[in-house]
């Protein structure tokens, strides 16, 4: 694994091959979810669709299955789509199968979107239920923002850019108060979507955003280089506003997601030998 620290709180780790991901993934998530559990007491976790759930296969192994405190464990989803739990296009669906059929996680932990509402009652819901969660500190609350402030937020990120379900030029990425939103205008199926907002992923005190295939190389490029802005800069990308406010982020990229980065700049040669 080559490792970079290309911005103040953010790096990025690149791997040879998928076994490689998924077995520093793992690890990562052990520290991170070790630290919450002895600072606060519970390890409050937000888990996302697409190809990152196969990346969660080495913590389903040995020695994490048995040694991590999944008492402690506390699920949440960054997005899903308003689908219902056993359609194929579910994030839950998806991480059940995949990731929480093969841990100790207890269901009564688990906190799955409302798949059986409108699609803006499920986003209304799903904010109450974390409201309440931030009230008894399942969930911390980050002083500076007075959003929850998850303990690890792990997000994909298309080869458009969007993370979660945040999407390039959308309204969505303008709300400041909201914490969950509701869009009906995904511009990739499924159109209705429930999502946690840029605040809440930026309150978060760990964001992982894991990016694999030549498709997401450009997309990468454009969020973490140093872009000038100028007349001809583009819209922004949401995967470039993730800019964790106290907290880390780390980006897990493949050779070929990782193919565009300018690897002569500075700052990343920098952290070359690593
Ligand atoms: O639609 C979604 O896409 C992103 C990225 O997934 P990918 O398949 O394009 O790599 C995912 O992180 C998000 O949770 C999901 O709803």
């Amino acid at each position: 694994m080559a490792a970079y620290e290309p911005k103040k709180n953010s790096e990025i780790r690149i791997f040879e091959s998928s076994d490689e991901m998924a077995t520093d993934l793992a690890e990562y998530i052990s520290q991170v979810s070790e630290i919450s559990v002895k600072e606060r007491g519970y390890f409050a976790i937000a888990l996302s669709g697409g190809p990152l759930v196969s990346f969660l296969r080495k913590l389903c192994e040995a020695p994490y299955n048995k040694t991590l405190d999944w008492s402690k464990w506390y699920i949440f989803w960054s997005d899903e789509r308003a689908v219902a739990k056993n359609h194929a296009d579910s994030n839950y669906k998806s991480m059940k199968e995949g990731f929480l059929s093969k841990v100790p996680i207890l269901s009564s932990h688990v906190y799955s979107i409302n798949d059986n509402a409108t699609v803006e009652d499920a986003a209304t819901d799903y904010e109450f239920v974390i409201r309440q969660l931030v009230k008894v500190r399942t969930i911390g609350v980050s002083e500076s923002t007075d959003c929850p402030k998850f303990d690890l937020i792990l997000l994909g990120m298309g080869s458009d850019g969007h993370v979660a379900s945040l999407f390039p030029k959308h309204q969505a990425l303008e709300l400041k108060d909201d914490w969950v939103t509701y869009i009906t205008d995904s511009p990739q199926p499924p159109p209705e979507r429930i999502t946690f907002t840029l605040p809440v992923i930026n309150s978060a005190s760990n964001i992982a955003i894991l990016a694999t295939g030549v498709d997401k190389a450009t997309a990468v490029h454009l969020a973490v280089s140093d872009c000038r802005d100028g007349p001809d800069t583009p819209a922004p990308l949401p995967a470039r506003m993730v800019q964790p406010t106290n907290g880390k982020l780390v980006w897990f990229l493949d050779n070929a997601a990782a193919s565009s980065l300018d690897m002569s700049d500075g700052a990343y040669q920098q952290h070359r030998e690593y």
